[in-house]
C-alpha cells in the first residue's frame, strides 16, 4: 500500500490519503472543488466546481502514473440534484465511453460548504 501525494491537487482537509495505490489499483479519495493553486474553492457554481473536482481527481491519477481514462468506478456527491444534468454534461467531457461504473448521490452536506464531491477508483496497469 503506497499513499500517493502531489501538490497538483489540493492537500487533504482532514486525517485521509489524497490517494491510496494497491496492486494495480488506485483508490483517490472524495475530491472537492479546491483550486491547488488558491487553496480555496474555485466557484460557487456547481458546474465549474465539478471542473475542479474532475481536474483534481486528474492530477492525482498523474502523480500515481495512470489517468482518468483507465477510471473503474466514480462517486459524485451533489448538495443539489437539480444540478445532475448540468454536472452530467461536464463529467462526460472528462471520461469516454465505455464510461466508469458511477454512483450518484444527493447528500445534506460536504465538507467546507461543497456543492460537488468526487472520488474514483482507477485502475494503474496498462490495458486496464
Ligand atoms: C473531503 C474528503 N474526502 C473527506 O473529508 O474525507
Amino acid at each position: 500500500m503506497q499513499a500517493i501525494s502531489t501538490e497538483k491537487a489540493p492537500a487533504a482537509i482532514g486525517p485521509y490519503s489524497q490517494a491510496i495505490c494497491q496492486g494495480d489499483l488506485l483508490f483517490v479519495s472524495g475530491q472537492l472543488p479546491i483550486d491547488p493553486a488558491t487553496g480555496e474553492f474555485n466557484s460557487d457554481d456547481a458546474v465549474e466546481q465539478a471542473r475542479q473536482c474532475l481536474a483534481n481527481l486528474a492530477a492525482i491519477a498523474e502523480a500515481a502514473g495512470t489517468d482518468l481514462t483507465k477510471t473503474l468506478k466514480t462517486t459524485v456527491l451533489l448538495t443539489d440534484l437539480a444540478s445532475f444534468a448540468a454536472v452530467n454534461a461536464v463529467y462526460g467531457e472528462a471520461f469516454s465511453d465505455p464510461y466508469p461504473a458511477r454512483a450518484c448521490y444527493q447528500v445534506a452536506a460536504l465538507p467546507k460548504g461543497a456543492k460537488v464531491e468526487i472520488e474514483a477508483v482507477i485502475a494503474i496497469a496498462a490495458g486496464a
